[in-house]
């Protein structure tokens, strides 16, 4: 049977990147999808804003919401100081396949830690199943409608702190319009937005940060 695009943009990785260098998958994943196949990876441009997001909270742990191919897992893990982690949450089993290879081949499986499932079913077992106190930061870029729904599901299960960092992948395209407006209205968050373009492509695309005031 036919493999799928994620297998392909894998394969790729596999024959081209190297082992062990998280650099290079990242770097190999965007020379794929940028000549070859289009995937809604962060990409490199908003990548730079994910990195220097990252780099500024330092956090201990960080949780992902939308693993997809890992691009953002690795790029993230490749960032975090000695003994914090990522945690990042993929609710369909052949993309959480592909990631979790991705991962290995990268060679940041000690930093990072797949968890399949719906966010809506895994935020609530953070603190009790992975032993998580609170959240440094989160980046947000799994389906635009559940961004809304999954911050105010954190902020419920007591899972942001004072300075807790989020960051919101297609704030233009696709769009997440009420969670622009959601963090944009509440006095519990401070939002900053960064202007950038879609990946791979020329179209425009934004990220938003919203710091959690406690
Ligand atoms: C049910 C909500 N909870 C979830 N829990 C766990 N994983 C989830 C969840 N939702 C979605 N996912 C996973 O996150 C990923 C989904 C991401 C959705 N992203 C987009 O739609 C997206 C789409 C585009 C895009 C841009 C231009 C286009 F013409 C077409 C698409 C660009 C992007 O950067 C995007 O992030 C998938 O791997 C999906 O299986
Ligand atoms: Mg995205």
């Amino acid at each position: 049977m036919n493999q799928s695009k994620e297998q392909r943009i894998l394969n790729f990785v596999l024959q081209n990147a190297v082992r062990g260098d998280p650099h290079s998958v990242v770097d190999t994943i965007d020379k794929y999808c940028s000549q070859k196949e289009w995937a809604m990876n962060v990409g490199d441009e908003k990548g730079k804003i994910l990195d220097k997001t990252v780099q500024e909270a330092n956090p201990s742990v960080a949780l992902e919401l939308g693993t997809y191919c890992g691009y953002s897992a690795v790029r993230i893990s490749r960032l975090l100081k000695a003994g914090a982690r990522l945690l990042t949450v993929e609710f369909n089993p052949e993309f959480a396949a592909i990631a979790k290879q991705m991962i290995e081949f990268a060679g940041v499986q000690d930093k990072v830690k797949l968890l399949e499932g719906p966010s809506e079913e895994i935020i609530p077992q953070l603190k009790k199943k992975y032993e998580v106190d609170t959240l440094d930061f989160v980046f947000l870029d799994h389906w635009k409608e559940r961004y809304t729904p999954d911050t105010i599901l954190l902020q419920e299960c007591n899972l942001l702190r004072k300075g807790s960092v989020l960051l919101a992948d297609n704030i233009i395209f696709p769009g997440a319009p009420d969670f622009v407006n959601y963090v944009r209205k509440s006095p519990h968050f401070q939002c900053t937005n960064y202007p950038s373009h879609l990946e791979y492509m020329q179209v425009e695309d934004a990220m938003e940060k919203a710091v959690f005031l406690g």
